[in-house]
């Protein structure tokens, strides 16, 4: 027997419950008065935020956003060529949502083709410089400007996160010029490990933070898609509507993508 969908749009990006419903004594072998098994597939649409972590080379763009997708610290990484794609579904009060982290790469001749890429229909910005290395903070100006650059409005939520504190006679940014550099920026900083097993959940705690202000944050994009995933809209209306589906199964939402 087919599937029964309930949602007539099955998306990559959906979780998909298989619920296997068979009836009670029935056996395969009997196919007369087998009642064969039906798979339900529910299909609940969420929310995709595109998040871009940015910062020089080495400051571990990559494993930040790995300790925060995959609960662990990277053994070993390379530069990052391009940009990676990580991404991780929570539950913010009651919705579930997706972040979809873009680890960057912080060297130049890495990222040259790939910058407009980075920047469109971005929703939030992290960031981070290495809390040993003076130069990756005094470079966070040239970071902030290539987001105006690319006209990254200023409302869209933007965090700084100061990695390697476990390295703690190498600091070299103390906590106070950091957050007087946040002050000025209008950002909130978070100084952190992603290498210490102790501070997981801190950096969980940052990416939480970040996922509460994209919640309630006002609806900025239109929706589009990227690397296989839809980003919706998040405008009031829109948002009624996908929770409504989400809440109700009835799968009846308008499916909008876009290429960008
Ligand atoms: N001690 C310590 N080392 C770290 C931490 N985070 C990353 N590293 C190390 O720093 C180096 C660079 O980390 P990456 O995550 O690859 O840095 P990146 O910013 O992604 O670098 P690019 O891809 O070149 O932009 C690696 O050797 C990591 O093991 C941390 O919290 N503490």
């Amino acid at each position: 027997m087919e599937p029964i969908e309930e949602n007539p749009w099955p998306r990559p990006d959906s979780d998909v419950q298989k619920t296997n419903v068979s009836s009670p004594g029935s056996s395969g072998q009997d196919m007369n008065n087998a009642v064969p098994n039906t798979v339900i597939e529910k299909h609940v649409q969420k929310r995709i935020f595109k998040i871009i972590v940015i910062g020089d080379s080495n400051v571990g763009k990559t494993c930040l956003t790995f300790r925060f997708c995959g609960g662990s610290f990277p053994e070993k990484t390379e530069a990052t060529i391009g940009v990676d794609f990580r991404e991780k579904t929570l539950e913010v009060e009651g919705e579930i949502i997706k972040l979809q982290l873009w680890d960057t790469a912080g060297q130049e001749r890495f990222r040259k083709s790939m910058v407009q890429h980075y920047y469109r229909n971005v929703h939030a910005v992290v960031f981070v410089y290495d809390v040993t290395k003076i130069s990756s903070f005094e470079n966070l100006p040239v970071w902030i400007e290539e987001c105006d650059r690319h006209n990254l409005g200023r409302d869209i939520p933007r965090i700084l996160v100061g990695n390697k504190c476990d390295v703690k006679d190498k600091v070299a940014v103390n906590t106070n010029m950091a957050q007087k550099f946040a002050d000025t920026h209008n950002m909130p900083v978070f100084e952190t490990s992603a290498k210490d097993d102790a501070e997981t959940d801190h950096v969980e705690a940052i990416f939480m933070t970040l996922a509460h202000k994209l919640k309630t944050a006002k609806p900025l994009m239109p929706p589009q898609s990227y690397g296989g995933a839809v980003c919706y809209k998040t405008d009031a209306t829109r948002v009624v509507s996908i929770n409504k589906a989400a809440s109700n199964h009835s799968g009846n939402v308008e499916k909008e993508s876009c290429s960008c």
